[in-house]
């Protein structure tokens, strides 16, 4: 059973203040459904009034959103000085989001308060009072967002505090306490948090931008001090370096201080709702991002890689089946045997970390790695070359390569690229000529339609990115290109790499890596039903 503690997400107003960030109304319904299936209580929609597409926003809510979890909360400022809340059509909007939550942002900064309001202190407490008492008079719920309310309270701490009582005193259930600048530490925080606390007695929340670096940390801080809302953003999103990201908030409440905030399955689907929202909004999340990036659990270093091989607990500060994550390794010069049994066995393979065969792969790699190969991200390339030391040498492959040429012709605006491979299929001569918009696609092409008719899984194969690196004075051997390429195959994503002075050359190394990879089947030594490594997971 999930405690009742505030979650409350701001993703759809704050997190689309994030320069780069443009919403649709339809993106903005379709991320409200993945917040409120992982389990938040609040979902922030935008500033109706304000801004146009938020008003929409709440107009199609209305029929299109059957929120499951969340409550919908309306964004918006206290009334202007001097006119009353009933006559202020800002605030007269936020009443027609009719969302059963109103969020108010209100200032506790006396320098704001005179500066950017530019209206004295009393009037600003009757702003907040006047706005919160009509609010909740036409039965809202309403939260109280205090602006620069750390900055405020170290400027003027009785005025800071007199505005948390007139929210509260108003009929405000919670009042949050804003980090707006971003630039408090966790230790400041809690103090003010504490103190905030002891002498109103009001319940509060935490809203804090990571201008710092410190929003995850600050939000922790003031939690652990009593703060029973915490808001952020889908990770991270937000105004400037962004807020809190509530994904990294969520696990640590759950995992690290035992608050249930969402339910334990819930919490296993926090990294599949963290990429469904990157496909919504097109901004990427961090690969780094604390327990849902993709590289969280990801290790490369051969000292760890050993470790992990004996206990994952050694190397890593939870488990990633928790938040739906899962433990890699990666391959790459700074591996050893260890680094290689355990990239096999994420490829199925039952390998032992003492063998001849995984020592032999792991010697390959770094010398390979030292001419400038990389195998991080080209995993297939990686199984074709530890399949030839499971196999003790290359095996028949499925076709020869004769020869392949590719040329490219310029006349006049027009430039034509023309592929021709020559390949022997099953005893039979095959020769294919593909065009394309350059010397990659039109070899690919080439590929494709010499080898398809024969096997037909290739039809499959699909070239999605294309990464060349002028390695020149880098490598030992002088080595002048590398080029990796991704694929999709049906549902997998993976990726080659080629060597080799000529970029070309190298091109077709990797596309050839990749046909090889799709037409590697029945081997010895995979195991498909090999124990994954997450197996051994405790818990
Ligand atoms: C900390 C935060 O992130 S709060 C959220 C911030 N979000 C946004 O600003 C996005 C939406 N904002 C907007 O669409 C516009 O800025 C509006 C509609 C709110 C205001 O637009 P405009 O009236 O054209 O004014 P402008 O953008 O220049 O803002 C200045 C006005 O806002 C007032 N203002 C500034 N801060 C606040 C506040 N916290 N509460 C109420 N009014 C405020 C100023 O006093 C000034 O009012 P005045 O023109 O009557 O003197
Ligand atoms: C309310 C808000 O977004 C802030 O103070 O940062």
């Amino acid at each position: 059973m999930a405690e009742q503690f505030q979650l409350y997400d701001t993703t759809l107003r704050d997190g689309t203040q994030q320069e780069g960030m443009v919403l649709t109304v339809e993106d903005k319904l379709a991320v409200a459904r993945r917040l409120d299936d992982l389990g938040v209580g609040f979902i922030e929609g935008g500033w109706p009034g304000a801004v146009p597409k938020d008003t929409e926003f709440f107009r199609r809510a209305r029929t299109e959103l059957d929120l499951g979890n969340a409550v919908l909360a309306a964004f918006g400022a206290t009334r202007r000085p001097g006119v009353p809340a009933s006559l202020d059509p800002q605030v007269r909007a936020l009443l027609e989001a009719e969302t059963p939550v109103v969020t108010l942002v209100a200032k506790s900064h006396t320098g704001h308060v005179r500066n950017a309001l530019r209206t004295t202190l009393a009037e600003n407490l009757a702003m907040i009072s006047g706005t919160v008492r009509h609010l909740v008079h036409a039965g809202r719920r309403v939260f109280v967002d205090a602006e620069h309310y750390f900055d405020g309270y170290q400027l003027n701490r009785e005025y800071a505090l007199a505005v948390v009582r007139a929210a509260a005193e108003a009929g405000a259930e919670t009042v949050v306490l804003c980090d707006t600048n971003g630039g408090s530490l966790p230790d400041e925080v809690r103090t003010v948090v504490t103190e905030t606390l002891d002498l109103t007695g009001v319940p509060l929340g935490i809203h804090a931008h990571n201008d710092s670096g410190c929003a995850v940390a600050n939000t922790m801080a003031a939690v652990d001090a009593g703060a029973v809302q915490a808001q952020g953003t889908a990770h991270g999103y937000g105004e400037r370096c962004g807020n809190a990201d509530l994904f990294t908030v969520i696990a640590n409440l759950v995992l690290k201080r035992g608050r249930e905030v969402i339910p334990l399955e819930k919490l296993r689907e926090l990294a599949r709702t963290g990429r469904a929202v990157t496909e919504l909004t097109q901004v990427p999340g961090s690969a780094a991002a604390p327990y849902i990036g993709g590289s969280a659990f990801t290790h490369k270093a051969g000292l760890h890689a050993s470790a992990l091989r004996v206990d994952p607990d050694l190397y890593q500060h939870t488990t990633p089946e928790f938040v739906g994550n899962t433990m890699r390794t990666l391959v790459s010069d700074m591996g050893g045997r260890s680094s290689i049994e355990l990239k096999a066995r994420e490829l199925g393979y039952a390998v032992e970390a003492g063998s001849d065969e995984v020592a032999r792969a792991a010697t390959r790699v770094k010398e390979m790695e030292s001419d400038g190969y990389s195998f991080e991200s080209a995993d297939a390339s990686f199984e074709l070359l530890l399949r030839e030391e499971l196999d003790g040498g290359p095996r028949p492959r499925p076709f020869d390569v004769e020869s392949w040429s590719v040329g490219v012709t310029g006349t006049g605006d027009e430039v034509r690229t023309e592929a021709t491979v020559r390949l022997t299929v099953q005893g039979r001569s095959v020769t294919a000529t593909g065009h394309g918009n350059g010397p990659v696609n039109a070899m690919d092409t080439a590929l494709h339609t010499a080898l398809d008719p024969c096997f037909p899984a290739l039809s499959r194969l699909e070239l999605t990115d294309y990464r060349v690196r002028v390695l020149s004075g880098e490598t030992g051997s002088g080595a002048a290109a590398r080029v990796l390429i991704s694929y999709r195959d049906g549902e997998r994503s993976w990726g080659t790499v080629g060597v080799d002075g000529n970029t070309t050359a190298a091109s077709w190394q990797a596309l050839l890596d990749a046909v090889h990879y799709v037409l590697l089947d029945g081997p010895p030594g995979r195991v498909e039903d090999a124990p994954p490594l997450a197996a051994a997971v405790p818990g």
